[in-house]
Order: C-alpha cells, then sequence, then structure tokens
C-alpha cells in the first residue's frame, strides 16, 4: 500500500496520540480551532476576505455543487498519485500556496512550513511578502521542492534582484500575482487597523535586498526604519502593468512562469500568448473582488480554454481530498491548498502543517480509490455530475 493510505492505519494502530499532533482530521474544523489560538488581529488578517466574504463563502459552496459518482470493480490496488507540474515532480498534485507574513501565526513561519512541506516532497511556494528572507527559508527548506511568488514592484531593478535572489536560492518556479497589486477592501482588517507589514512583518525579502537598501541609503535600521517602511509602501505593487510587461519577466527569468490570479478565459489564452507556462484559477481565497466569481466555477472555461497547451493549476476554498479531487476533474494539474495550512501551523508549528498535508494527501488518494481511480489523469469531467 502506498504512503498516504499507510498514514490512514498509522492513526488507527497507533491513535491519535502517537500518529497526530492532536489535530483533528476534518481539515475544515481547523479555522474554529486557530480562532482560539491566535489574537483577534492575526485571525482576523487570515480568515477574513474582501467586503461581505460573499465570494470567499462562494468558493466553498461552489464545491458542494459537484458530486463525485464513484465506480466500482477498477483494480484501484496499485496507486500512484505522483505528477509533474513546471519541471517539477511532485508525490501528489498538491502545492503550498504562497501565504505571506506567517510569522503572525508561529515564531518559526515559513521556515516551518518549509521543513513541513519538504517532509512530504509537495512543493512550498514561497511568498515575497514572506516574514523571513528567501535565502532562510530555502536553507530550511534543504532538498525539498521550491517555487518562488513575485508581487512585481514598481521599482524594476528591485524586481531583478527578488528574481536573481529567488534563482540563486534554489527556487525552480515563478508564480506571479496579479491579482494584488494592492490590498483589497478587507473589513476585519479595516476594523481593526490592522496591518502586519507596518509593523515591520512580511518585509524581510525586501529589507534584505541590495537594490532596496540603496534606496533607502543603506541596511535598514532603527534610524531609517520608518523610511524603508514608506519605501515599502510607494514600491509594493504596480497598478500600471499590462501583458506587455510579461517580456521583462521572461527576459529575466529563464524558468517556467505561472500567472496567478487568472479567472477569465481570454486572460487564461493571453498567458499562453504571452509564453507562459501555466496559470492559477485563483480569486485569492476571496480576499481580493468580493462578488468575484467563485474560484471552482471559473476553472472549466479557463481549463478549456489552455487546452493542453499550458498547466493549469487552481485554489482557493480546497479543504479536503474531496475538493482537490473535483478540482483535478474539472481541469486543474494540480491543486493549491492556502488557509488550511496557515491553521496548522498555527496550531502546531511544523507539526501542524505537516499533519494537514498528510491529511489532504490521503484522504485525496483513498478517495481517488474508492471512486475507482488510480492516477490523476483519470479524473474528467465523467467522474463527476452536479449535485
Ligand atoms: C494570510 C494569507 C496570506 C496570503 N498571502 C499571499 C501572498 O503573499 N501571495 C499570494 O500570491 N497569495 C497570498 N495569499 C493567497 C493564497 O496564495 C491563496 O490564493 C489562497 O489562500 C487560496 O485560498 P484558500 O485559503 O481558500 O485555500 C494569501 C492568503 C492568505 C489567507
Ligand atoms: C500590501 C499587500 C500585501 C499582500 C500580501 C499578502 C497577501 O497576499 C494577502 O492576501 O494578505
Amino acid at each position: 500500500m502506498s504512503a498516504p493510505a499507510d498514514f490512514q492505519n498509522e492513526i488507527y494502530l497507533n491513535g491519535l496520540g502517537d500518529a497526530l499532533p492532536g489535530l483533528p482530521t476534518d481539515l475544515t474544523r481547523l479555522e474554529a480551532l486557530a480562532e482560539g489560538r491566535l489574537s483577534a488581529q492575526a485571525f482576523g488578517y487570515v480568515a477574513g476576505a474582501a467586503g461581505s466574504e460573499a465570494t470567499a463563502r462562494a468558493n466553498r459552496e461552489a464545491f458542494d455543487r459537484w458530486r463525485i459518482v464513484p465506480r466500482m470493480l477498477r483494480d484501484v490496488a496499485e496507486r500512484d498519485l505522483s505528477v509533474e507540474v513546471l519541471g517539477t515532480p511532485m508525490p501528489a498534485p498538491v502545492l503550498l500556496a504562497p501565504i505571506g507574513v506567517q510569522s503572525i501565526l508561529h515564531p518559526d513561519g515559513e521556515l516551518a512550513t518549509a521543513r513541513a512541506a519538504a517532509g512530504t516532497g509537495l512543493p512550498v511556494i514561497l511568498s515575497t511578502a514572506s516574514s523571513y528572507a528567501m535565502e532562510e527559508v530555502a536553507a530550511a527548506g534543504g532538498d525539498g521542492p521550491r517555487w518562488y511568488q513575485l508581487y512585481w514592484p514598481k521599482d524594476r531593478d528591485l524586481a531583478v534582484s527578488l528574481l536573481d535572489r529567488a534563482r540563486a536560492a534554489g527556487y525552480t518556479a515563478l508564480v506571479v500575482t496579479l491579482d494584488t497589486f494592492t490590498l483589497a477592501w478587507r473589513p476585519r482588517d479595516l476594523d481593526q487597523a490592522y496591518l502586519p507589514f507596518l509593523r515591520g512583518v512580511g518585509v524581510a525579502n525586501y529589507f534584505s535586498d541590495p537594490v532596496f537598501q540603496k534606496a533607502v541609503g543603506g541596511p535598514v535600521t532603527d534610524e531609517n526604519r520608518s523610511a524603508a517602511l514608506l519605501h515599502w509602501v510607494a514600491n509594493f505593487g504596480n497598478p500600471s502593468l499590462t501583458w506587455a510587461d510579461l517580456a521583462f519577466l521572461r527576459e529575466h527569468w529563464d524558468g517556467p512562469i505561472a500567472l496567478k490570479g487568472i479567472q477569465h478565459p481570454d486572460d487564461a489564452r493571453r498567458a499562453v500568448d504571452a509564453g507562459m507556462d501555466g496559470v492559477i484559477v485563483s480569486n485569492h481565497g476571496g480576499r481580493q473582488v468580493d462578488g468575484a466569481v467563485a474560484s471552482l466555477d471559473a476553472l472549466p472555461a479557463v481549463a478549456d480554454a489552455v487546452g493542453n497547451r499550458i498547466a493549469v493549476l487552481f485554489d482557493s476554498g480546497v479543504r479536503t481530498g474531496a475538493d482537490a479531487a473535483k478540482a483535478l476533474a474539472l481541469g486543474a494539474r494540480a491543486v493549491l491548498v492556502g488557509r488550511p495550512y496557515a491553521y496548522g501551523l498555527a496550531l502546531g508549528g511544523e507539526a501542524g502543517v505537516r499533519h494537514v498535508l498528510r491529511c489532504l494527501q490521503a484522504e485525496l488518494e483513498l478517495t481517488m480509490a474508492l471512486a475507482g481511480l488510480t492516477r490523476p489523469a483519470e479524473l474528467d469531467l465523467d467522474c463527476l455530475v452536479r449535485g
């Protein structure tokens, strides 16, 4: 039997105490537990979304409108969930979504996440807004697969410097997030006047950068910290970017590039035309445009528009193995999981993240096997009905 099913047996045979860090195997329960562990501000930042949070809710509801139709007597004894995406082999079609400011969840933040991910072999996508510098996270993750997520700053020299550092630190693919050149209207954060960055969290990649330091007159110290934060605010995102600017990225990054935040099939086609290697269908977990289409509802049209030309990945709302199976059936090559591992981090540090990843992987494998499927490529529309 393969590894994830062994994990299930390990839980039954050894009991919760030995196999798990005291966390539930139903990952939808983690949010409520994390609320009890985190400050109101940190919890609000992570759990919150844009506006009335209608899109965040819609992301979850969309999964409920699809049902898996299990098939029988198909010999599912041998199963293999491994896939290769953007040149990276992975044991299951699951990646850790880029999540910034992880030290508001646990002091070890992205270091703990990178260690946990490396232990499972699932790729971690490190945010530009990480609490630790990308080189420190790479060292923590060792040989584990890692991709880098770019928040594309106004200063082009700074963008190039971030890309050069990411390549040198062993990040093999680039994820460019297009949907967050500025923060959305997020009432939970507005009501608490809370922004981690202004407290110096999530700026490590900037403050450690030679181009950034040059712009603020040298290394960031107590003397120039306020000026450095103002420079960060002015530079973080660039609302003037257009499709034509992607040529600049192609010039400065020789590995695979995926665009994150794609929701319209025409944008997916433009990504193909621009020579991109992948798109990530995502609405940022409902954190940017309140009222935007549920990410799962946007997926089939994007997958259709792209065909097999480039990789289609998916995130926003994945909480269970069955959710992942549905997204794969609707055209995703792999899914990114976001808040669940952030809550795992808050509740149990590295062990908490590992718990979430192992549960998700095991549940996906068991769901597929019991539905008569042995490989991710077998998941297609034939496996689903509208519920
Ligand atoms: C606290 C938090 C921070 C995030 N930071 C980033 C980030 O720095 N870069 C990015 O591209 N996406 C970021 N995201 C969005 C995630 O990558 C992902 O799109 C989203 O969490 C997926 O939805 P889910 O949480 O429902 O799984 C963040 C999400 C959360 C909850
Ligand atoms: C000023 C914008 C920073 C956003 C970085 C974190 C993020 O993406 C989020 O959703 O929060």
